[in-house]
């Protein structure tokens, strides 16, 4: 019997956060004996800004780290000593004195089609109707089907579920990670290329927030570490970073390795109306504990995108203000 906990994790109560609260717990168990003993690793439910307020859309309400202030308040002030965030909803920047230790070993990066009515996007009929607050899946839906009509879907992976069950929408969009992770399957669900929709920034990808001073936190945590997650997670972060990434411009990126072993990545910039779809790609050779060069390759893909798309960033982010709602990306 442990009447301390070792180690306690913050994490959202949403079922997915937990899921994800659970599979760490379950690694951090599977790593050291004194882990898997009952009450070692406790599991501290947050509840964040973004949770709380669901009448007003992200922009109004001040935009970047809504579902991730409250639990990095905790993590510093030592009432949690990790945080499991799903990578695609974490800022770019991070509060001093915190780090992201270990990204696990990313899920299947795509996102997934959902649809009660045909089994892929080129089945849909003309003028359908599809449920996605994610301003990056509408511009891309629409630059390949321009007939499609977007309508704002929000709430959790099981709220749009059933908004597809009740007929309100034809389709919908979500990450294939999260329905994995769920465990959902009574619904049919095709990936969708990453050539038609590319993924949001670190789609797929979990990571664990620590004091960077925590040093027996982070011995543990740090084996928990994906080296080939981290580089591209560190390249797609990179590319967002340089182009100052708001939740209300609809960019994309995806890292891999290609054939020859190099790193490739491939990012996009989009009109929310998908009448204007910028990409770029680069690669290089990066080696397996290369950091510094999968940052460099975002820098560099990241700047190609901004200076092609030059004033028209700004424009497009200002002009869908008010249609962003929480937890869509
Ligand atoms: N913004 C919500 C969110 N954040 C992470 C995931 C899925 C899991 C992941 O991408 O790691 C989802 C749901 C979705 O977009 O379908």
């Amino acid at each position: 019997m442990v009447t301390h906990p070792l180690l306690r994790i913050g994490t959202r109560g949403s079922p997915l956060a937990l899921a994800q609260a659970n599979e760490v717990r379950g690694r951090l168990a599977a790593l050291d004996p004194a882990l898997a003993a009952a009450g070692a690793v406790e599991i501290v439910i947050i509840r964040t800004t973004g949770d709380q307020v669901q009448d007003r859309t992200l922009v109004e309400l001040g935009g970047k780290g809504l579902f991730t202030k409250e639990i990095e308040e905790a993590l510093i002030t030592g009432a949690i000593d990790l945080a499991v965030h799903s990578m695609k909803d974490m800022p770019t920047e991070l509060p001093e004195g915190l780090t992201i230790t270990a990204l696990l070993p990313r899920e299947d990066p795509r996102d997934a089609f959902l649809s009660l009515k045909a089994r892929r996007l080129d089945d849909l009929p003309a003028g359908a109707v599809i449920g996605t607050a994610s301003l990056r899946r509408q511009a891309q839906l629409l630059a390949a089907r321009p007939d499609l009509t977007v309508v704002p879907l929000r709430g959790n992976v099981q709220t749009r579920l059933s908004r597809l069950r009740e007929g309100r929408i034809d389709a919908t969009l979500l990450a294939m990670a999260g329905l994995n992770r769920l465990k959902l399957t009574e619904v049919d669900r095709s990936p969708i290329d990453p050539a038609v929709m590319l993924p949001a920034v670190a789609q797929g990808a979990i990571g664990i927030e620590t004091r960077s001073a925590d040093d027996r936190t982070n011995a543990w945590v740090g084996a928990l570490d994906d080296g080939e997650t981290a580089l591209a997670v560190i390249a797609e972060r990179a590319l967002l970073a340089v182009l100052d990434g708001s939740c209300r411009t609809p960019i994309a990126a995806l890292a891999r390795r290609d054939d020859d072993g190099r790193l490739a990545l491939t990012g996009r910039v989009a009109s929310p109306d998908g009448g204007t779809l910028l990409e770029e790609a680069g690669m290089a050779d990066v080696g397996a504990a290369d950091r510094a060069a999968a940052e460099a390759l975002g820098r560099r893909v990241g700047t190609a995108l901004r200076e092609r798309a030059g004033e028209d960033i700004a424009r497009w982010a200002a002009g869908v203000t008010g249609q962003w709602v929480p937890g869509a990306t």
